[in-house]
């Protein structure tokens, strides 16, 4: 099986092309290419897909010729992956699946349009963020409250007091079930500046990651929130570098590098 392994703020993925639809991505499969001791090791899989032979989301197919099929490290399948899409993008270029500019790309929370600069920076148009109340979690028994802020996927955005470089997240940090059933991926972050803010996350189904597309902007959301705005651009620092994120009244959008970094054979 071919791979390439690509990263956007060292959010890492192994990507797995499969244009004829042949590949049978088991749950095991993605977890075990995931293992960073085992397997190739990242935060999730790129699984490339034609648009048309997905049934889930064929219906995309006249807006995106390729789906990304996103898994995340322990096999589970999330909607939406910010990060991913940059590099799923990438990715689509630098093997001839696109060409340069600007195109879309089908994803379970609809179709992304993608932009590649000359600077290297990739930014996808996510959509509007859709703010749905307050929640609550407790990392290492200090409780925080965020904004619950649906990117396509679930996210709880907490700005809090405590610096986030200090926090332990080595372990999941809590939250409501009977909010997030289907589990929540959970930002910590400290404005810094302004329209600047640090930001670790704790990601379902991969745990703590050096960055997170989508929790850049849901970060943005809660800090935008908090100082009253509802329009602008954020950088937002995370532990693999920085990813600029723009609010306007119909979108948002991700902005950030997107590398690819090795191929080859996959012998699991
Ligand atoms: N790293 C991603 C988000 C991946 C999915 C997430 N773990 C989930 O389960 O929703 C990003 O860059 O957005």
């Amino acid at each position: 099986m071919r791979f390439a392994k690509g990263h956007g703020t060292e959010n890492d993925f192994v990507i797995l092309p499969d244009p004829d639809g042949e590949l049978e991505l088991s749950a095991a499969l993605v977890a075990a290419v995931c293992d960073r001791r085992a397997g190739i090791g990242a935060d999730g899989v790129l699984h490339v897909m034609p648009t048309k032979l997905s049934p889930e989301v064929a219906d995309q197919a006249d807006a995106a010729e390729w789906f990304m099929d996103y898994r995340n490290a322990d096999g589970g399948i999330p909607e939406m992956c910010g990060n991913g899409v940059r590099v799923f993008a990438r990715y689509l270029v630098e093997a001839g699946l696109a060409g340069p500019g600007e195109f879309g790309v089908a994803t379970r929370a609809g179709v992304k349009r993608v932009r590649l600069a000359e600077t290297g920076d990739v930014t996808v148009d996510m959509g509007l963020p859709r703010l749905l109340g307050g929640s609550r979690t407790s990392v290492a028994g200090r409780e925080y409250e965020g904004l619950h802020v649906d990117m396509g996927n679930p996210h709880l955005a907490c700005v809090i007091g405590d610096p986030v470089a200090q926090l332990d997240l080595s372990h999941q940090p809590a939250f409501d079930p009977e909010i997030f059933p289907a589990g929540v991926n959970i930002e910590l972050l400290n404005p810094v500046g302004p329209r600047r803010v640090v930001v670790r996350v704790f990601e379902r189904g991969s745990g703590e990651t050096r960055s997170c597309g989508t929790g850049a902007v849901a970060s943005a959301v809660a800090a935008a929130q908090l100082s009253g705005e509802t329009t602008g651009t954020w950088a937002v620092e995370v532990l693999g570098g920085t990813v600029t994120v723009t609010l306007d009244e119909h979108t948002s959008y991700l902005s950030g590098p997107a590398t690819l970094v090795a191929s080859g054979e996959l012998t699991l």
